[in-house]
């Protein structure tokens, strides 16, 4: 089996549920890990002995052995940790970045001429095999560098390579929307706990129902005609909707993609998180 170093910039929530997913992946490659940050060496610690890996408090020192460095820290740290990553970088090195809003050309425009680069968007079940990622790659990557990626994507679920500007537009609905339906399963829990569950089944049911709707929605039908077919004419359903319609569902939702896009592109041009 042949082997890849891959160094994690940043060894936050984003890192973890790449990682994890690294170290369970029964692929073609194995994958040495190691992980830093840039002050916190409980949470290196803490992965160092969850998964087994490598960490190190400064990246500079082991960067060169890497195959693979990914920038997994705050878009807003990128040009500073891409201006030191610019002295060390070496030709055969593929940079990957999952910073929203910073794309292939915020990385190629900070490196040397003909450093390799992608721009990835994952989703944090990535920790589980089941990310949807996009990808975006640099000009020039070669067959071999697209090899080695496409297997480190694979161990962390679906992709898909988009262009630069896609990825843009759909960082929110791959990237940050998962949040959103987190926070509609939230309420559905809520409601059964409510209704006399324990949390337990509360989950389970929660978690079931948007398993099997998004397996539905993977069949192929358009979700309006799923939606069809639950609302019963003069139905229980139709009530329900007829709510979620006054209260503007669906433009809400757009409204909240057009939002998280716009934050990104602010963030990818270099404007400092808001805590
Ligand atoms: N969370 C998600 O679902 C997704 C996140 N992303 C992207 O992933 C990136 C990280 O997000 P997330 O994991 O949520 O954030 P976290 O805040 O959880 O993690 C950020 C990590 O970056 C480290 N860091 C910060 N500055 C530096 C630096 N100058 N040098 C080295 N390490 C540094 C932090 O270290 P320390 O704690 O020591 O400061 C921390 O380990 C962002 O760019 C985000 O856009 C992309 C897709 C989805
Ligand atoms: O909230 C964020 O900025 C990141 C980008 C996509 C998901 N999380």
């Amino acid at each position: 089996m042949e082997t890849r170093r891959i160094l994690f910039i940043g060894a936050g929530r984003m890192a973890q549920a790449m990682i994890h997913g690294l170290v369970k992946q029964q692929g073609s490659f194995a994958w040495q890990i190691v992980a830093s940050n840039r002050s916190d060496t409980s949470r290196l610690e803490a992965l160092r002995s969850r998964f087994g890996i490598e960490s190190t408090s400064n990246w500079q020192q082991v960067v060169e052995s890497a195959d693979v460095v990914v920038l997994a820290m705050p878009p807003s740290e990128h040009p500073a940790v891409l201006a030191q990553l610019r002295d060390h970088v070496k030709q055969h090195q593929l940079i990957v970045s999952v910073a929203a809003g910073i794309g292939v050309s915020g990385l190629e425009s900070s490196l040397p001429p003909d450093v390799a680069v992608a721009w990835v968007m994952p989703n944090t079940a990535a920790s589980i095999g089941q990310s949807m990622t996009l990808c975006a790659l640099g000009s020039a990557v070669t067959n071999e560098q697209v090899e080695m990626l496409t297997e480190m994507l694979q161990a962390l679920g679906q992709h898909q390579i988009c262009t630069e500007e896609q990825v843009h537009k759909l960082t929110a609905i791959t990237g940050s929307a998962p949040a959103f339906i987190y926070r509609a399963a939230q309420a559905f829990e809520e409601m059964a706990v409510e209704y006399g569950l324990s949390e337990v089944n509360a989950r389970q049911i929660v978690g079931q129902m948007l398993l099997g709707s998004a397996n539905l929605l993977l069949t192929g039908t358009e979700p309006q005609v799923l939606a069809n077919e639950v609302t019963t004419p003069g139905g229980a359903t139709a009530a329900g909707l007829e709510v979620l319609e006054r209260g503007n569902f669906m433009s809400i939702l757009q409204e909240a993609i057009t939002a998280t896009n716009q934050r990104a592109a602010e963030l990818g041009m270099g404007n400092p998180p808001k805590r």
